[in-house]
């Protein structure tokens, strides 16, 4: 990997603190940054290279996955000694020049050729400003490459997100900006590409065929903690439909390409969500349902409904849950429905994709009274990291009668790299294929859009949902109307233990 210059806007705040340090420190363990580089962080606060150093160190011992003592004081030495600060303010066009004063000394002092990577964890007003000072000032002039990252959120609905692509636009090319989706980091989602086609026998059966639906869920338990400023005018829909849900269908239901090159694994994404059904606005209703929660318990702590949290307006209308029924407008995913669903304080915290295979055998033991469950293959994100296969199977060990067992593979969730890892060093690499790309951007915020305003304009009823419940009943009726029900998560793969349906066990 080629040396290079990270420049971190916004390296006092959180996410620099929590995430970004973190990740830094466990490439540089595992020896996946460059042998020379150098890091500048900057904010408006004034701080010392010394503080600011420490300030890292302490990220590190309170956030890191690997302990601060994975490496010997030296190495820790040297890694904090890669980092800079420098204050600047966004619009201050002075600091910028400055900065760039400060890179260079540091290229020259490394002897570095000029690679960088301009890493935006500031607010999203700041994008479109930063990007046009970095070109104005030299900064973007480089011998070698140069890279941005940007957070989320990019926009808050398709005009917007429009002209915020527009003014990057100006200051770098598409191939140059490295749009952040987490979720696109996770090891789970990275492994959807693999699992789906690098296995002939999934891939013979990834089919509408043989699916009957396939379910998307991203459940928190958390509510809208310190964030009510940004989450009350983001709501659910914008905060993880159109980025995190959409980007997990998109991998799920891509086709096959002819190779796995970070172009192609683009160009099969972009198909599928530009093959996704509009939900029209004044239909929205009918296949979209819109939730908020109201007070109730969570893993047995009583918590405040939305309405009573800090920040957030008495009348807010805000979705903290959305779930939808998508369909995909392909020979291979005719009539098949792909349902999406995501929601704040709901009974349990968990990412997971559900594929529920067609039953064509579930009245073969009807002469015994028993029937047969459908195959279902369960892909677990978050905070389990595992692969589960539902099949049929006899128990002998009690009436030999049928029930459904489970197959699982997990992932040592302990050695994993956090997506924020993956992440930082794919971009490092060059390599896009986990980043979200304009042209899905675009077409996710078109797809939402629509339900955007049929929000604001009341056209979706707003269903209250009790805290530590799986969100209104309405969800579970969108699913019904199909003739299917949400499937909860496996138990962790003790015994045989089976996957459940919401309510009853499958067996009973
Ligand atoms: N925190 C999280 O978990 C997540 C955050 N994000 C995104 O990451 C980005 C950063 O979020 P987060 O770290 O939480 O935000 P914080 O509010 O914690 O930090 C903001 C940073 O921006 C700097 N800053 C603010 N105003 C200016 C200015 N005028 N000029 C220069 N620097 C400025 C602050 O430094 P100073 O005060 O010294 O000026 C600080 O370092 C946002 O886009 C957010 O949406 C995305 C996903 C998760
Ligand atoms: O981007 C976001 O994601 C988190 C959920 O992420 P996860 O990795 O814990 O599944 C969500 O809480 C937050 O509101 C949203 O901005």
């Amino acid at each position: 990997m080629e040396p290079m210059t990270y420049v971190l806007f916004g390296a006092t705040g959180d996410l620099a603190k929590r995430k970004i340090y973190p990740a830094l420190y466990n490439l540089f363990v595992d020896g996946k940054l460059p042998p020379s580089f150098s890091i500048i962080g900057l904010g408006r606060r004034e701080l010392s290279n010394d503080t600011f150093q420490s300030q890292v160190e302490q990220s590190l011992r309170q956030f890191s996955r690997r302990s601060a003592n994975a490496v010997s004081s030296s190495d820790l030495n040297a890694f904090l000694s890669a980092f800079r600060y420098h204050p600047l303010d966004v619009n201050n066009t002075e600091d910028y020049r400055k900065l760039l004063q400060l890179v260079k000394s540091r290229e020259d002092e490394l002897n570095m050729k000029s690679n960088r990577l301009f890493y935006l964890s500031v607010a999203p007003e700041f994008f479109d400003v930063i990007a046009l000072q970095i070109k104005e000032s030299g900064l973007g002039d480089t011998e070698g490459w140069k890279r941005l990252i940007i957070e989320k959120p990019f926009g808050h609905d398709l005009s917007s997100a429009r002209s915020l692509n527009a003014k990057l636009s100006e200051a770098f090319e598409e191939n140059e900006i490295y749009r952040i989706d987490h979720y696109l980091g996770k090891s789970m989602v990275q492994n959807l590409e693999t699992l789906v086609l690098a296995n002939p026998v999934i891939q013979a059966v990834w089919n509408k065929d043989h699916i009957a639906n396939v379910q998307i869920t991203a459940s928190e338990t958390v509510g809208v903690e310190e964030r009510a400023g940004y989450y009350d005018n983001a709501g659910a829909i914008r905060d993880m439909v159109q980025n995190h849900m959409l980007q997990v269908l998109m991998m799920t239901a891509l086709h096959l390409p002819s190779q796995i090159t970070p172009s192609n694994i683009k160009d099969e994404k972009r198909k599928i969500i530009q093959s996704l059904q509009p939900i029209n606005k004044p239909e929205a209703a009918l296949s979209v349902v819109r939730g908020q929660y109201a007070s109730g318990s969570v893993n047995g702590k009583d918590v405040p409904g939305y309405l009573e949290e800090p920040g957030i307006e008495a009348t807010s209308k805000n979705d903290t849950f959305v779930a939808a029924r998508l369909w995909i407008e392909d020979p291979k995913w005719e009539g098949v429905p792909f349902y999406i669903r995501t929601g704040k304080r709901m009974s349990g915290k968990s990412t997971r994709i559900v594929v529920e295979f067609k039953n064509p055998t579930k009245e073969l033991y009807l002469s015994r009274n028993e029937i047969t469950s459908p195959n279902l293959l369960v892909i677990e994100i978050n905070p389990n990291e595992r692969v589960s296969f539902q099949f049929n199977g006899k128990n002998f060990a009690s009436n030999g009668n049928l029930e459904p067992v489970q197959l699982s593979f997990n992932a040592e969730q302990d050695k994993l790299p956090e997506a924020y890892e993956r992440l930082i060093f794919d971009a490092l690499r060059g390599d896009a294929t986990f980043f979200a790309h304009w042209n899905e951007v675009e077409l996710s915020w078109q797809w939402v859009q629509p339900i955007l305003e049929a929000f604001e304009e009341n056209l979706v009823p707003l269903h209250s949902y009790e805290a530590g419940s799986n969100g209104p009943e309405a969800s579970d009726q969108l699913l019904e109307e199909d003739g299917f029900e949400w499937w909860l998560d496996p138990k962790p793969p003790q015994a045989n233990n089976i996957i459940r349906r919401e309510q009853t066990w499958i067996s009973a």
